[in-house]
């Protein structure tokens, strides 16, 4: 039986999801008096006992259940896209903290494509300071790109690994600018969480807690401050009341079906299971699913195209060395008139453990590397330099999420997500892997290998002013109904050319502030 602090009773929200959003939505609105319950389908992890120096064993951090994908470039789910347990994605991710730029909001007026967002960098901005402060992200004293030039929080980084040098170097001989990256990953001892070693397994969770994950640095304190956390907790669906408000949720633990009342629900599943669980939620009175009168629930889900350039070098690289990104470049960042593209991307130093350099080359794009020459590759993995890029993918309606008749192991319809680049998405990558291979050849190594990947969801319940074009406002209300908020990756309009979870995290922090303002008037 699970045991339940407020059982029957109506608390006042309940939060789908203790990823990066839920985290810092739970500790806000727990400090702030209210009665919030955080459910989360994946369990409850404790890094020291936990999180094993195991690539393959830590594939388990992913959302590993089975999603079925479509479309001309289908989507790598699992450990690479998506996370599970109490922490989500933040548990395995590698940590870069970037803010997007002012012009990421308005893609439309500036390239005319894609749309704006219904606010901008300016409105963020105290939250990125915030976000910045609260987890001590670590940086260069000047960040040349963007709005925000430093300095960051926490001193950058050192030493680097032998990769970040090779980039850096190799940006040099170009001409090209380089930072080492900004992370939320310590450099100094802060809040009794030490800096850094560099043991280099951010991707398979962090055993020191030196990088910043919800799991260890807001769930905790919400703890502290009245939250229930109910983990290995699926839910089902949302409950709506014939007055067409959100009365609650319901979710299985261990087979078995409970309810949670609330006064308000907030959905932070991600970009698949947020508009699964709002397409599964239909009643007679939203027979499209909830929050769904414009159809855009499930619509123009975006990934980043990080293609990867992993190349040869006489010398010794050894990609599994320290933290996988140390070191970036923006300088490709904003739409280039002298370009047949718009929007731009971002590129890092990335390192590689063997068996994700194996599975990645064994399937590059000039072809398959499989038995004996994989394993002569293989022999000379110390020697190889990976340099990967995070491209901005632009919206397209048809790259979506639905239901599909095939059931899940809860009973709930399968999600189908389909999704095909475009001809710009296309020419971008193809500048971007052109770029990565110059800095390689620049430093004396021979680009080998081009593998095709993307990274970070986002969208599929995008924000805007219009009721019929958008799912939620700027705060994740959604237009629908007043009491049902959507807080994650999948209310961003456009992807940026940027890692995307510090923009999550700034968002989330607006959304609570606005919740706390507005229940204090009871206006939800
Ligand atoms: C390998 C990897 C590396 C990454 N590296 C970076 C990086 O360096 N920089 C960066 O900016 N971003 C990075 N990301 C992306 C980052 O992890 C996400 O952008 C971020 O976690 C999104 O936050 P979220 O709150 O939207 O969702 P999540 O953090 O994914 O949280 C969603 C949570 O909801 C839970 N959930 C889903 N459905 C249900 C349900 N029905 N009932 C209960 N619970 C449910 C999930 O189990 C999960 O815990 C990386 C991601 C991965 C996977």
């Amino acid at each position: 039986m699970l045991q339940r602090k407020y059982g029957d009773e109506e608390a006042d929200v309940v939060i789908v999801g203790a990823g990066t959003a839920g985290g810092i939505l739970s500790k806000e609105l727990a400090e702030a008096g209210m009665k919030v319950v955080l459910l989360e389908a994946g369990p409850l992890y404790d890094p020291q006992d936990d999180f094993a120096s195991d690539e393959l064993a830590m594939t388990r951090l992913g959302w590993q259940e089975t999603r079925i994908v479509d479309g001309k470039d289908p989507l790598q789910m699992g450990h690479n896209n998506s996370g599970r347990g109490v922490g989500g994605g933040s548990l395995h991710w590698t940590g870069v903290a970037l803010r997007f730029h002012d012009a990421d909001f308005n893609a439309r007026t500036l390239d005319g494509v894609a749309d704006n967002w219904p606010i901008n960098y300016w409105d963020l901005e105290p939250y990125y300071d915030r976000i910045e402060k609260e987890i001590a992200v670590s940086g260069p004293k000047y960040f040349p790109w963007g709005n925000f030039h430093g300095p960051y929080p926490y001193p950058e980084r050192e030493p680097l690994s032998p990769n970040a040098y090779m980039f850096r170097n190799g940006c040099d001989k170009l001409g090209i600018r380089s930072v080492v990256s900004p992370l939320a990953i310590l450099s100094a001892p802060f809040e009794g969480r030490p800096p850094c070693i560099n043991r280099g397994f951010c991707n398979q969770g962090c055993m020191p807690n030196s990088k910043y994950s919800s799991l260890i640095v807001h769930i905790p304190k919400a703890l502290k401050a009245g939250l229930e956390l109910l983990p290995d907790c699926m839910v089902t669906g949302i409950d709506m009341g014939k007055d067409g408000r959100a009365q609650g949720v319901t979710f299985l633990h261990k087979g078995k079906t409970y309810r949670q009342r609330a006064k308000l629900v907030i959905l932070s599943a991600f970009v698949v299971e947020t508009p699964r669980l709002l397409l599964n939620s239909a009643t007679p009175q939203f027979p499209d699913g909830l929050a769904n009168s414009s159809g855009w629930v499930g619509k123009a889900v975006m990934t980043h195209s990080s293609y990867d350039v992993y190349g040869r070098f006489d010398h010794e690289i050894r990609l599994y060395k320290g933290t996988p990104v140390l070191a970036t470049t923006q300088d490709f960042y904003r739409t280039d008139p002298g370009q047949d593209f718009v929007r731009g991307y971002t590129l890092h130093a990335h390192g590689s453990r063997p068996v994700s350099f194996a599975k990645a080359i064994s399937q590059h794009q000039g072809g398959t590397l499989w038995g004996e020459e994989l394993r002569r590759t293989m022999l000379d993995y110390n020697h190889y330099g990976r340099v990967t890029m995070v491209g901005e993918v632009l919206p397209n309606p048809d790259n979506h999420v639905a239901l599909t008749d095939e059931k899940d192991e809860y009973g709930l319809p399968r999600a189908k997500v389909t999704f095909s680049y475009g001809d710009n998405d296309k020419k971008l990558i193809d500048h971007a892997v052109g770029k990565m291979k110059s800095i390689i050849e620049a430093e004396g190594g021979v680009p080998e290998f081009v593998v095709s990947d993307s990274a970070h969801l986002m969208g599929g319940c995008r924000m805007g002013e219009d009721p019929d074009t958008s799912v939620v406002n700027s705060y994740g209300q959604t237009h629908d109904i007043p009491n049902l908020f959507v807080c994650d990756a999948s209310i961003f309009v456009t992807s940026g050319g940027g890692n995307p979870t510090e923009t999550v995290m700034a968002l989330a922090l607006r959304t609570a502030d606005h919740i706390k303002e507005k229940a204090g008037k009871n206006e939800l």
